[in-house]
């Protein structure tokens, strides 16, 4: 893996080279005087190189490597596809992670290659009762090829209906929907929900009553539709089921109070794979520094927002793709407090009781 990430640096180091040599044609000259000095990506990696190796230590190293290394995706199930996809992905060595509790090799696999974070606590209710075990649903299956098999995914195909086989995402990114635990009848809120892959992971239980989706980014929202109708029957998306909105989320708590079973809040980060990747779109650019510094405050106001949403009793997940300390431990604890001294709602901290049961699934590192 060393070799994948110094054979990428090679690389850049040469395109960087490539672009001070000069050139003959006078556009390319300019491009070349005009191209940023200080890439967002390298800007991330400048900024987690300062604050990861004193939060991680010892195994800054490590995850800095795999965060640089090539992505490894999971393919998300259709079980509202015709086909036989997973036995078709089993021929090919995949296997579900999402059941597979003795395989060591593949779980660090993912582990290592996610930089995931969710964190699940449940509404106190009049009862005061004690969280139950947490029920991983079955029918939420992700499939992922074995350790060091770097083979990417053939593209999805449609079924008799039009319907897609799975959907490619981080292998991590299915744990906040496995954690929240959806049981029958359940009345749901996806809180910042585009481009859609958790949603359609919790419209694999098939279990939920009313599914609310919801993000601020109309543009994005569209995005999310369009998932919704490449996965799921027509009969699962109709107004007594679900309904899909662009409001800003951390008005929730003015909107519907006191409503939901179970309410994800998977909120936007400095999603840092993404930033050490690619430049477009990066939160490391230098016209979005404002928007970067705001992100805590904004990811609590969310958080807030799903805490107020959620019934007595209810149970809200709140997950990142950073290992910012900032943006998931400190948001958590900041949350639990206001929500007790400004609203009056205890909460209680399920992340070990989560943990227990996925952690034969995946590596975690607690921090
Ligand atoms: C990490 S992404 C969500 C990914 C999504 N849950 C999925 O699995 O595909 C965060 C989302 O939050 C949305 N967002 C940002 N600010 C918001 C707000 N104030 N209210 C609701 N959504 C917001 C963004 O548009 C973005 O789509």
């Amino acid at each position: 893996m060393a070799l994948l990430v110094d054979s990428r640096l090679l690389m850049r180091r040469v395109r960087d080279l490539r672009c001070l040599t000069p050139r003959r044609h006078r556009v390319k000259e300019k491009w070349a005087a005009t191209r940023t000095k200080h890439p967002p990506t390298s800007l991330a990696l400048q900024h987690f190189d300062a604050t990861y190796s004193i939060q991680l230590g010892k195994l800054w190293p490590s995850v800095r490597v795999a965060l640089l290394s090539e992505r490894k995706y999971g393919a998300l199930l259709n079980n509202f596809s015709h086909d036989a996809v997973l036995a078709g992905l089993e021929a090919q060595g995949c296997r579900d992670f999402t059941s597979d509790t003795d395989t060591e090799a593949q779980t660090s696999e993912v582990s290592t290659e996610e930089e995931s974070s969710c964190v699940s606590m449940k509404k106190s209710g009049a009862d005061g009762q004690q969280l139950p075990p947490l029920q991983l649903s079955p029918h939420i299956k992700c499939s992922v090829f074995p350790r060091a098999d770097i083979a990417r995914f053939k593209p999805a195909r449609p079924d008799m209906c039009g319907l897609l086989g799975y959907y490619l995402m981080d292998a991590a990114s299915v744990l906040p929907c496995l954690a929240l635990g959806v049981q029958e009848g359940h009345n749901v809120l996806d809180l910042c929900a585009a481009p859609g892959g958790k949603t359609l992971a919790l419209l694999q239980t098939q279990c939920i009553g009313f599914l609310c989706v919801n993000d601020s980014s109309v543009s994005r929202t569209l995005r999310l539709k369009k998932v919704l109708h490449s996965y799921v029957p027509k009969q699962f998306l109709n107004d007594e089921k679900l309904r899909i909105t662009s409001f800003d989320g951390t008005k929730w708590g003015e909107i519907e109070r006191d409503t939901f079973d179970r309410v994800l809040v998977d909120v936007p980060c400095t999603t840092d794979r993404h930033s050490l990747m690619e430049d477009d779109n990066n939160i490391f650019s230098k016209n979005r520094t404002g928007e970067r510094r705001k992100l805590p405050q904004l990811q609590l106001e969310l958080l807030l927002a799903g805490i107020e949403a959620a019934c007595p009793g209810g149970e809200i997940v709140y997950s990142t793709c950073t290992l910012s300390q900032t943006q998931n431990l400190s948001v958590v604890e900041q949350a639990i407090y206001l929500a007790r001294e400004q609203h009056g709602i205890n909460l209680q901290v399920s992340h070990t009781h989560t943990l227990n049961h996925i952690s034969e699934i995946l590596w975690f590192f607690g921090t």
